[in-house]
């Protein structure tokens, strides 16, 4: 298997002086391409922190994140953008489509933030949709579709630019409990078929079987969880 995410030692800070949170306490994390790691844990643990850096929007007090050959501490700000726009997607919690697009130009809409990096092409909008069993509703925008067909469109988007990460908050927290299955099921799918390496945080203890790994957030500490 091949690694994508290596976080070693990770330690991220807030605030100075006397006012300070440790979010993240010495985090070390290697997540494979092909496999989805889910992170529960309390509210304020630190899970949102883990994306984040994760994701190279935050850079973390101390500690190193590589993602494939790249070391994200020491990358540029351009650099990180760049990864961040190419080789990581994003879901979230409410999907964030844009209200005026349909499914289909929801899709389509990574590769029209400037041109991905060489030898690199774009899936076909309409196959992912299809993939995720949304291409019968391609020219629906997002007040006429559901919860799920709308997170549904947002993984699509997220795997666009043929992602090697996948980072992904809460996204069953709208959703009720066959759709939450579904929804997580196709995540794990899609990591394992398209050989990308998964990191969802999730407070809904009912999907974790469709997981390879479990973690648990305790006061900015990961830990393995115990079954
Ligand atoms: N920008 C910030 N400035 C100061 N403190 C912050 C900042 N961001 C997060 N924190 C603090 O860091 C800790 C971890 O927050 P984080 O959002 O990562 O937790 P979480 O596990 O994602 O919580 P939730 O499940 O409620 O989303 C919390 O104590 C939070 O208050």
């Amino acid at each position: 298997m091949t690694t994508a995410l290596q976080l070693s030692s990770v330690t991220l800070v807030h605030g100075d002086g006397d006012e300070t949170v440790t979010a993240l306490d010495d985090v070390s994390l290697t997540v494979a391409r092909g496999e989805l790691v889910a992170i529960v844990g309390p509210s304020g643990s630190g899970k949102s922190s883990l994306l984040a850096v994760a994701g190279a929007l935050t850079t973390p007090t101390s500690g190193s994140v590589v993602l494939g050959d790249v070391d994200l501490v020491a990358a540029s700000p351009r650099r990180r953008s760049e990864i961040r726009r190419e080789r990581i997607g994003f879901v979230f919690q409410s999907s964030n489509l844009v209200p005026a697009l349909t499914a289909r130009d929801q899709v389509r809409l990574p590769a029209t933030f400037g041109r991905l990096g060489e030898g690199k092409e774009l899936r076909d909008p309409m196959e992912l949709l299809t993939e995720v069993g949304m291409d019968h509703k391609a020219g629906r925008r997002p007040h006429e579709l559901s919860g799920g067909e709308r997170q549904r469109v947002g993984i699509a988007r997220a795997l666009v630019t043929r992602p090697e990460l996948l980072l992904v908050d809460e996204p069953t927290a709208a959703l009720d409990r066959q759709r939450s299955q579904d929804i997580v099921a196709l995540l794990a799918r899609e990591t394992r078929e398209h050989d990308v390496a998964g990191v969802m945080v999730t407070h809904d203890h009912e999907v974790l079987h469709h997981c390879d790994r479990v973690y648990e957030m305790v006061d900015g500490r990961l830990e393995p969880r115990a079954d």
